[in-house]
């Protein structure tokens, strides 16, 4: 895990910030002590739950997307060291494992062009090279019995995600993914909208559910290959549960769970479903933040649900003065999907 840049007591204590009479999560959560084998550490350490960043956002660059997902860690960590540890959530349950070190990545790609189909090929190829690291790191984490949850990056990750968990388990996995998109686009070279459908491919991934697609940005031939493959890909949409109202969110939460709870399953949570929200694909419409964090609680209480991912925030894209809020919401997910899963 060369590619693992450990988070330290000291990087911890930068951001916390100490108030009298109050424990936050900052001194309570756990991080790889010096000089210890980080491998060793997971097998040993009771925690369950691992925080992993992944600080890049090739795979949106490589997507035709606009970059600014790679802040999101960075964001997200300054809010969840500082909440409050008390009866509702411990900090003392979390092991703050770090990020994949993706400078050499990011430093290559600040030239490229996606319009140069020789550097569309490059930034397929990065995107590659990172997959192999999260799949690795997954695996290593789930293989030592704990619970993932990654924040991105894009949502190219959902594939190491997948695979590494798969892999852990000895078998293929089922994913559920509250997003305004598909991200089962085709096998054209690796990017951030084909996470799932590379997943599938290869025989990591066995069944999934998107939540909540937006119709006007699902194309016709995904449409119909979901349609080929309707025992194991299903979906529900965000237009006809709260524009139409044809269906219950309720009721599409149920039938998606039942769905995905038949095997252990990864949760996959795309902030460009939320409006206003800074991402790559940022929408004035979608589902809330409260019905977004309904739906993490719901699936973190299964048993099944072996990780938990939230991507595509971008902090970088956001309005200068507020742009702690995308951690602040990561913080409430993390949270949540914890409080449902202990
Ligand atoms: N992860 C996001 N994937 C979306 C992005 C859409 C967009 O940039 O407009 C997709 O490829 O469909």
């Amino acid at each position: 895990m060369e590619k693992l840049k450990l988070y330290s007591a000291n990087d911890l204590a930068k951001v916390t910030n100490h108030r009298s009479g109050e424990i936050k999560f900052g001194e309570k959560m756990l991080t790889v002590p010096k000089g210890v084998d980080p491998v060793h550490f997971l097998e040993a350490t009771e925690v369950k739950y691992v925080i992993l960043g992944i600080p890049e956002d090739i795979g949106i660059r490589a997507n035709f997307g606009r970059p600014g997902a790679a802040s999101a860690w960075e964001s997200a960590m300054k809010n969840i060291a500082n909440i409050q540890h008390n009866r509702f959530c411990k900090g003392s349950h979390i092991l703050i494992l770090g990020e994949i070190d993706v400078a050499d990545e990011m430093r290559e790609v600040e030239n490229l062009d996606f319009n140069d189909i020789d550097d569309r090929s490059k930034l397929s190829q990065l995107v590659e090279r990172i997959d192999k690291e999260v799949s690795h790191i997954i695996f290593t984490i789930v293989k030592a019995g704990k619970t993932p949850i990654i924040i991105g990056g894009g949502h190219n990750n959902s594939y190491g995600n997948i695979k590494g968990t798969a892999l852990a388990k000895g078998k293929p996995i089922n994913a559920v993914n509250f997003d305004a998109h598909s991200d089962f686009r085709i096998l054209e070279g690796r990017h951030s909208g084909n996470g799932f459908s590379y997943a599938y491919e290869e025989g990591f991934l066995k069944k999934y559910f998107i939540f909540g697609l937006h119709e006007n940005y699902t194309s016709k031939s995904v449409l119909d290959l979901i349609k080929k493959t309707e025992d194991r890909v299903r979906y529900t949409t965000y237009d006809s549960i709260k524009i139409r109202k044809e269906k219950s969110f309720d009721h599409e939460l149920t039938t998606a769970l039942e769905f995905v709870k038949t095997e252990f399953f990864g949760i996959e949570i795309d902030l460009d479903a939320i409006p206003n929200i800074a991402s790559s694909a940022m929408t004035p419409s979608g589902f809330s933040v409260e019905q977004l964090r309904q739906f993490t609680s719901i699936f973190g209480r299964s048993k099944n649900a072996s990780y938990l991912h939230i991507c595509e925030g971008a902090p970088d894209l956001g309005e200068e003065k507020n742009n702690h809020l995308i951690g602040k919401l990561i913080g409430y997910l993390v949270t949540d999907f914890i409080k449902a899963n202990q």
